[in-house]
């Protein structure tokens, strides 16, 4: 039989069939626990079989003998229903952590993956969302669906007194059960509901906190609080409202179970008043429909645990079927660095409109590549698909001919360094950041830390290496951040270095220690990437990419396109700035521009004359110009 792609290696896999594995195995255990629960069920019988025997044969024959025989029965069947019950409930129990087990990797995956497209509500709930489900195993509400399947056992029980008892339990069953299912979409919804802005509105004030000092010190905390009191009022309301519905459904229920059981002793009664059933058949009745009409009670109180869990499935399964299937890739030599971006189309995570349009060059190992253009032109999202972050929807980035999507991710990360243009340090000490929060290996660290420049005045932070940063790092001043993100980024020696922007925060003393780090990385012969407006980082780069509206504007040696800018052809220049004439190959090889690098016959020529560069952006000016970006009136300037 043909083996199935997905049994294939390196094959994709759906990430919904991972949840809708695991979930089918924890059904397993569930069904095996569904086992005990018969016997449970038929335990439960005991109390009406006890009292019917009272009556038939203890009370008429007054035998002491017959009734220890009877009380030690029953005491041993009961204790023998406790074990089961006890047994079913660990076992449930045990279901939900293997659950727990097998989700929390799965979902810390695609956490970490969708991560670049920038906080969303729903992952931040996910991992809450798996605690709900597990623990929803061993819950109230798992117990009682369990006890609902071998509901009929009680029908079967009371047509063995009389049949015409099990109509009436049936109606009131029928009547519970309307209850139960009306119950379904009168709380469902609003719950759903309630829990979507609980998330909205928890994941904005976080936003806000994040802003603390902004928000402080422009006397945003009234605003803002008014903001959120407004929403917890809401979520309030919204909360006493399922509540009253649930109380209401609960007492409605329990009532009905009160009644039914007057029902069917009243009908039992009546039936004996006939002369056709026995006063301890009165007694039996009563309790078997007592302990029938208590399961579908419970489904009730259960139905809160229930309907959670169905909700936590439901987000979940909605964040595993929107993630990229994942791939067991076997393992790959460590790559030389060589990377070919093919007719590229890349979007927003979540986004329709692409904001690399069909890109395509090629770098090859060794090579460095500096990315300029206006803002918006579509630089950092060139760097989040070089490194895989954003996988373009078209097209293909390959690393050594291997497309990224094909690449282990873990194994992938080991081989390529980035930094990204927010600063993104973890709560942890300089040395954990710098080791990328694995096992710290002092001498790497310290390595990387040489690399950027860095190493001594880590040494003089208040504990060194061991110095905490806080969350995001924000112990650090801004500069100091950013090249331990930069360390970070080398940390282990990556082949390909792709970095947004790493001069954003960096002093001249900084931007010193970033251009040798990158005439090291030239000499040693790794990849890099750098997206950058500063005309003196890009001299340390071999070839420039001029990027505009998502497309290959230019791309040549650095030289040539630093010299048509000190000519005034600085692309980007005014609104109406025409795309430039594609330049060759840099020499060597050092970068190839091909596909949308090249323009196609017949564009028209310019219709705006270039105008003049910005201030210290003519070749190799100084480190304050900027490149490729308007200024704000929008008249040119590069
Ligand atoms: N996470 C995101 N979700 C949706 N759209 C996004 C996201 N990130 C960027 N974009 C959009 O993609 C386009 C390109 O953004 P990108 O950050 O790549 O440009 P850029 O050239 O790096 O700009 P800048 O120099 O200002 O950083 C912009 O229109 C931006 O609004």
């Amino acid at each position: 039989m043909a083996e199935s792609a997905a049994a294939r290696p390196g094959a994709p896999r759906s990430r919904a069939d991972e949840l809708k594995a695991a979930l089918r195995r924890a059904n397993g255990q569930v069904l095996a626990a569904g086992a005990f629960s018969l016997f449970v069920t038929l335990l439960v019988l005991v109390l009406p079989v006890f009292a019917f025997q009272l009556f038939e044969r203890v009370l008429p024959s007054r035998s002491e003998q017959t009734l220890v025989m009877l009380m030690i029965l029953a005491a041993g069947a009961l204790a023998g229903m406790a074990i089961l019950d006890m047994l079913r409930r660990l076992l449930l129990l045990r279901a939900g952590s293997a659950l727990r087990h097998r989700l929390t990797g799965p979902v810390l995956d695609i956490l970490v993956q969708v991560a670049g497209a920038g906080p969303r509500p729903e992952t931040r709930q996910a991992l809450g969302d798996v605690d709900v489900l597990c623990r929803s195993m061993g819950g109230r509400g798992q117990i009682a669906t369990l006890d609902l399947v071998w509901f009929p056992v009680f029908l079967i029980a009371l047509p063995l007194i009389d049949a015409r008892l099990l109509l009436v339990a049936g109606l009131v069953s029928a009547l519970m059960a309307v209850t139960v299912l009306m119950a379904r979409p009168l709380t469902l919804r609003r719950a759903r509901e309630a829990q979507r802005r609980d998330l909205a509105m928890r994941s904005q004030l976080e936003e806000r906190l994040r802003h603390a000092p902004s928000v402080a010190v422009m006397g945003m905390a009234p605003m803002i609080a008014r903001r959120w009191r407004r929403a917890a009022d809401a979520r309030q309301r919204d909360d006493a409202r399922i509540a009253v519905r649930l109380t209401a459904l609960a007492m409605g229920t329990a009532l009905l179970r009160h009644l039914g059981v007057v029902a069917v002793l009243g009908a039992a009664a009546w039936l004996y008043t006939l002369g056709d059933v026995t006063e301890a058949d009165v007694i039996a009745a009563g309790l078997v429909a007592d302990r029938a009409f208590a399961v579908l009670e419970g489904l009730i109180w259960g139905w809160g645990d229930v309907m959670a869990a169905r909700g936590a499935r439901d987000r979940l399964m909605a964040l595993f079927e929107a993630s990229p299937p994942a791939r067991d890739s076997m393992p790959l030599p460590v790559p030389a660095g060589a990377l070919a971006v093919q007719q590229a189309v890349v979007a927003p995570p979540g986004g329709r409109v692409p904001v690399l349009k069909g890109l395509s060059f090629d770098l090859p190992p060794g090579g460095s590549l500096g990315v300029i253009g206006p803002s918006g032109a579509g630089k950092s999202t060139l760097a989040r698909a070089l490194v895989g972050l954003w996988p373009p929807a078209q097209g293909k980035v390959r690393l050594d001919g291997n497309d990224l999507r094909n690449w282990n991710t873990d194994q992938l990360g080991r081989h390529v360094g980035y930094v990204s243009q927010d600063i993104d340090l973890m709560d942890g000490t300089v040395a954990e950041n710098i080791a990328r929060m694995g096992v710290v290996e002092a001498a790497d660290v310290i390595q990387a830390a040489r690399r950027v420049g860095l190493h001594e005045t880590l040494l003089r932070l208040p504990n060194g290496y061991d110095t905490p940063i806080g969350e995001n790092g924000h112990v650090l001043p801004a500069g100091l951040r950013q090249r331990v993100a930069l360390a970070r980024a080398l940390y282990g020696d990556p082949r390909l270095i792709v970095l947004d922007e790493p001069n954003a925060f960096l002093d001249s003393e900084g931007e010193q220690a970033l251009l040798q780090t990158l005439a090291a990385l030239r000499n040693e012969g790794r990849t890099v990437v750098m997206v950058t407006q500063k005309p003196a980082l890009l001299t340390a780069l071999e070839t420039v990419l001029v990027l505009r509206d998502g497309q290959v504007e230019m791309m040549g040696p650095c030289k040539d396109i630093l010299a048509k800018f000190a000519r005034g052809g600085a692309p980007g220049a005014g609104q109406g700035g025409s795309p430039k004439q594609v330049q060759g190959p840099a020499p060597g090889g050092a970068g190839s521009p091909k596909g949308s690098a090249a323009p196609p016959p017949g564009r028209p020529p310019p219709k705006a004359p270039p105008s003049p560069p910005s201030s210290g952006s003519s070749g190799g000016g100084s480190s304050s110009g900027r490149l490729g970006r308007r200024p704000p009136d929008g008249s040119g300037g590069g």
